[in-house]
């Protein structure tokens, strides 16, 4: 007879504006956001015998979700998707794990004149911030949270030599590169037994140091493969931050190839070549996971 091996259900795309006004200084702040939910628990019957009498709709979960945006604070979505899943794991005693998941938009303060604007923003399309929050019932909270689309280029300090070769290789080895990559970035924070734990800790601050840490070594770093480069960032993030326990980088190779401009009697190969053909596709994707030890 098959079973339920595993179930869970909820509302995806809850969306929100939150706008926070500063009682001093009139000074706006918006918060959108982009919530999932998932409920798990003792919900095999809704399945199985289709009896619903279980089954927390998911129009409720979308309701909980505006309430709590609206009455309190949802400046950090570590800590926002962790009162989520708590409450629904206190509030119905069948449900006995909530996993949450978070994207925040990016709305940067817009200069006007020099001088930041109290209440007009701009979309940085280049930058998504997520975290995703587990939290199961006697355990606790497993949190991780991404720096995610931040398109990056460097147009030297990077090369690709010494690889393996075999009779399918044509690439040819190259000390000076184009490298550009889109960052995508998950750490995952230490379990944590509670959500006064949770609420103490200042994931906002992680989140820059992460993004600072990779945005700089992949500056610095005179690279000898995206597989080495991706390794120096997650060492120094993990050194940065004590919480962080593993970090998971996907970094696609977008590659730039020397366009051959031989036919015409114009030198642009090796040294001599500053004209590139951006590939649309395929890309390399070179991805680690890299964990304290
Ligand atoms: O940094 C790189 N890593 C690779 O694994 C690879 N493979 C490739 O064709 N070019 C590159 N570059």
């Amino acid at each position: 007879m098959p079973f339920v091996k595993d179930c869970a259900y909820g509302k995806t795309k809850v969306k929100f504006l939150k706008k926070v006004i500063d009682p001093k200084t009139k000074v706006h702040t918006v918060y959108e956001m982009d919530v999932q939910t998932l409920l798990k628990g003792e919900l095999e019957e809704s399945y199985t015998k289709a009896d619903n009498r279980c089954v927390v709709p998911t129009d409720t979960q979308k309701n909980t979700v505006h309430v709590f945006a609206k009455k309190f604070d949802v400046s950090v979505p570590e800590v926002f998707a962790a009162h989520l899943a708590k409450h629904f794991v206190d509030r119905y005693s069948h449900i006995h794990g909530a996993v949450i998941d978070v994207s925040l938009t990016p709305w940067v303060r817009l200069q006007v004149n020099g001088t930041d604007h109290p209440h007009s923003f701009i979309r940085n399309p280049g930058e998504c911030r997520k975290t995703h929050v587990e939290f199961s019932e006697g355990s606790g909270f497993d949190i991780c949270s991404s720096v995610k689309d931040i398109l990056v280029l460097k147009s030297t300090g990077s090369g690709f030599v010494d690889f393996h070769k075999c009779e399918y290789t044509t690439l040819p080895e190259v000390t000076d590169r184009i490298f550009s990559t889109s960052i995508d970035c998950t750490y995952t924070f230490a379990h944590q037994d509670t959500y006064a734990a949770v609420r103490t800790f200042d994931y906002n601050s992680t989140y820059e140091i992460v993004k600072e840490i990779t945005l700089r070594i992949f500056a610095l770093d005179n690279s000898d493969s995206v597989q080495a480069t991706m390794y120096k960032m997650a060492v120094d993030v993990i050194a940065a931050v004590p919480e962080i326990t593993e970090v998971y980088y996907a970094l696609p190779n977008k590659h730039y190839f020397e366009i051959d401009l031989d036919p015409f009697e114009v030198a642009n190969h090796g040294t001599d070549c500053t004209l590139y053909q951006p590939q649309a596709y395929p890309s390399g994707y070179i991805t680690c996971t890299i964990a304290r030890d």
